[in-house]
């Protein structure tokens, strides 16, 4: 099967079929402006007709055992990897990422199936001690009903899993809205899950208009939980919009990411685990770093070392072999990023490489954005408050850790912070400190099956990943019952 194949069936999917309408959008290749393909342009309606879809199957979904549910979670874990390579040009294309980054994202979107098929089996209750004689006092773990997830564009697959999984697990039914960039690998990748036999309307999903779909699910009452991935105003915005309803929300938004890096630190390993975060997917990463400080007494070398790393990553287009950095998703993304690093510039930054929009040769068309570096960056600019979602790396410098603690907690964001030191008792000190909700030490991989992926603040509410991520999805209820 070749990647045509899956863009020719760029269709919905409710009630375990294909829908598909009159009007459609367009979807767009970032690294040519290209058009690749075509979705159904759905609104109300069709969000409606998902939810009747969940709502019908939640009795029969919710009533199968754990394990029967597992099974049809195993089975589309396999068959995301046994697709890896046709899904993998796929999302490069309409995501831009280099085609590397794409098999990775698959894989790591299987990960999240294959953990939770696992975990479905280990959701359980409990017995409590009696408050009154003869009284008995058990809690049971419940599936909240039909969810509602809405994904982002920057990891189009994984995001798709890392929600949908932990749902199906729990025994909730769900329905789905992709970003409108990226709708052909959600798609691909719900047409595998329809190919594990999964039951009529367990998983439906919709594409079009954002707001419509948006406020169809979340005025329904059928609906009772929404996951949500994506920016903070949006986030916010659904979060209002679930306080009429008191549905369950779980959000997973914006961020500002602090790296600090120790005078002590090993800089070469810091070098490379910033500069592999910082220009991953060219920066559009939530947990991406966004501000480097490092101890005046190192903060040269370290830049030294990123801009070495840097000068030799290629950027091009991400189908490519040997491309390490693909465009940007859009050009508005990548005006709002040359804006951000032209304000710094302006108000004192140096320019140590990049600084520019690539537009000449084999990037013309597409949105890419040299990956650049800054130094004598500091807290008057832009782009130390603001979520750069970009291939930039801005360098400030600290004197004292303290200081720098006190900086670093200073945004409303509270995503993900890292640091980098060789004294273990610094390491929970100022972890401890951080207000985040994740802290890397000496490397800057997070997203793993097995752990709580979220932030504080103003970067979300719940977590996503591991046993807190099937939570999420689940009602506790107290039967207190005398015996006597
Ligand atoms: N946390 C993340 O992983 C993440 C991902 C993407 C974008 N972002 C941030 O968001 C910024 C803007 O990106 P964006 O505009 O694509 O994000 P966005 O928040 O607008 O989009 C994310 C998802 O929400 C949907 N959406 C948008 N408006 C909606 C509404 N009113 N009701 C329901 N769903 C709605 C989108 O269609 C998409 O599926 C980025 O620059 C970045 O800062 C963060
Ligand atoms: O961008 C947001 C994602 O959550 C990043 S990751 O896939 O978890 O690394």
């Amino acid at each position: 099967m070749n990647g045509n194949t899956w863009m020719d069936e760029a269709l919905c999917w409710i009630n375990g079929e294909r829908r598909t309408l009159f009007e459609s959008m367009e979807v767009i290749d970032p690294s040519n402006g290209e058009r690749i393909g075509n979705v159904p342009l759905g609104g109300a309606e069709l969000a409606e007709e998902a939810v009747t879809a969940a709502w019908e199957a939640f009795p029969a979904w919710s009533s199968l055992l754990p394990r029967e549910r597992a099974c049809y979670l195993t089975r589309w874990a396999e068959k995301i990897l046994q697709h890896k390579e046709e899904l993998a040009p796929l999302l490069t294309r309409e995501q831009g990422k280099p085609l590397a980054e794409s098999t990775g994202e698959l894989e790591v979107a299987a990960s999240f199936v294959q953990w939770y098929a696992e975990e479905a089996k280990r959701v359980s209750g409990e017995v409590l001690p009696p408050y009154k004689p003869n009284q008995r006092i058990t809690v049971i773990r419940q599936p909240v009903g039909v969810a509602a997830l809405i994904t982002p564009w920057n990891y189009p697959a994984a995001m798709v899993t890392r929600k949908a999984a932990p749902a199906l697990a729990a025994g909730c039914t769900v329905v789905l809205k992709p970003a409108k960039q990226t709708p052909l690998i959600a798609i691909a990748l719900f047409r595998l899950l329809m190919e594990t036999g999964l039951p009529a309307g367990a998983a439906n999903l919709v594409t079009g208009a954002a707001s419509a779909i948006g406020e169809a699910w979340l005025g329904d009452p059928r609906v009772r939980k929404v996951s949500f991935t994506g920016s903070t105003e949006v986030g916010k915005k659904l979060m209002r919009q679930a306080a009429d309803q008191v549905k369950r929300v779980s959000l997973e938004l914006g961020g500002n990411a602090p790296a600090i890096v120790f005078g002590d630190a090993d800089l070469e390993r810091a070098a490379a685990a910033i500069a592999d975060n910082k220009f991953e997917n060219c920066g559009q990463m939530c947990n991406g770093i966004n501000r480097i400080y490092a101890e005046e007494t190192v903060a040269e070398e370290l830049a030294e070392r990123m801009v070495a790393k840097v000068k030799q990553m290629r950027v091009g287009p991400g189908i490519r072999p040997g491309i390490h950095i693909g465009p940007l998703i859009h050009d508005s993304a990548r005006r709002n990023v040359h804006r951000l690093v032209s304000d710094a510039v302006e108000k004192g930054a140096r320019l140590r490489t990049g600084g520019h929009p690539l537009t000449e040769g084999e990037w013309a068309g597409g949105s890419y954005y040299a990956p650049t570096v800054l130094t004598g960056v500091d807290e008057s600019m832009d782009l130390t408050r603001e979520e750069v979602f970009g291939p930039v790396a801005p360098i400030l410098s600290f004197r004292t850790e303290e200081e720098v603690v006190d900086q670093a907690n200073q945004t409303p964001y509270g995503l993900a912070a890292y640091l980098f030191t060789r004294d273990v008792a610094r390491t929970h000190r100022v972890s401890e400190k951080l207000e985040f909700g994740m802290v890397g030490v000496n490397g800057t991989s997070l997203s793993v099956p097995q752990a709580p992926f979220g932030g504080i603040k103003e970067s979300g509410v719940g977590r996503e990943g591991g046993r807190y991520g099937l939570e999420e999805f689940l009602e506790l209820k107290t039967i207190t019952a005398m015996v006597d």
